[in-house]
């Protein structure tokens, strides 16, 4: 809901967060969704491995390949890609469920998941990239992490330079430069787009009656 007493509703969402590997999207999500009950993670199917700490059916559906491949081939993603060679596809039913209830869905999808969202969902669409200050400090944070190992690592600093080539494919744009800075950055933009006014519902009526136009 919007507002003081004035009750408004209005349409959810699709927060769409991309980033290199390693720049901050995950922990930049943790925290919105912290302090925020509008908004549920979506919570995706992917066949790589489980890291430490990760939870099945929290982080992540970790699925075999067989498994990923009868989700796909039955139509229950809204969007999968292969991503740094394994698969990652998001389930259809949460985010129709959570959108019907006027709350927003949050993403944590790369670029290929952003364009065929905005292929199916266009206008309910907003697409945040996180960039790092630099290449050198999202390979510290990378390694700081240490979730991954050392040819893991390896990987996705190659694979960095083809993910940030997509930035100007977004609404938004963050340099994760400092995270308390980077999360309200991300916070203004949601509460934002929340106000949009062609996502809040009955403002017309309440509008009308509050001028008194007969
Ligand atoms: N298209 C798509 N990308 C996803 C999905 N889930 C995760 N990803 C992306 O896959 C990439 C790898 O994610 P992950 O293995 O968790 O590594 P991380 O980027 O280091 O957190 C990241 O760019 C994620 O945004 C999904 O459901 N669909
Ligand atoms: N602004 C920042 N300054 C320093 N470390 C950061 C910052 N943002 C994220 N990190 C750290 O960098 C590492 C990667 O962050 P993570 O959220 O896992 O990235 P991603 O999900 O984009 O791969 C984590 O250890 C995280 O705590």
């Amino acid at each position: 809901m919007i507002g003081g007493d004035l009750k408004v509703a209005r349409r959810g969402l699709m927060f769409i967060l991309s980033s290199p590997s390693g720049a901050g999207k995950t922990t930049l999500a943790e925290r919105l969704l912290e302090k925020d009950d509008e908004m549920v993670l979506s919570v995706s199917a992917t066949t790589r491995q489980r890291r430490p700490g990760e939870a099945h059916g929290k982080d992540y559906y970790f699925v075999s390949e067989e498994e990923f491949t009868r989700m796909r081939d039955e139509g229950e993603f809204l969007e999968w890609a292969n991503v740094f060679g394994h698969y990652y596809g998001t389930p259809r039913s949460l985010v129709e469920d959570v959108l019907r209830q006027g709350k927003d869905v949050l993403f944590d999808i790369d670029w290929q998941g952003a364009q065929q969202l905005d292929e199916v969902a266009g206008e309910d669409v907003v697409k945040v990239f996180i960039l790092p200050p630099s290449r050198e400090e999202l390979e510290r944070r990378l390694r700081q992490r240490a979730q991954d190992p050392e040819d893991v690592v390896q990987r996705r600093m190659a694979k960095a330079d083809a993910e940030m080539s997509h930035w100007a494919e977004y609404d938004y744009v963050i340099v994760n430069y400092d995270l308390d800075e980077s999360e309200e950055l991300l916070r203004s933009i949601l509460f934002a787009e929340r106000l949009k006014r062609r996502r809040q519902i009955g403002l017309a009526a309440i509008v009308k009656e509050m001028i008194g136009e007969g």
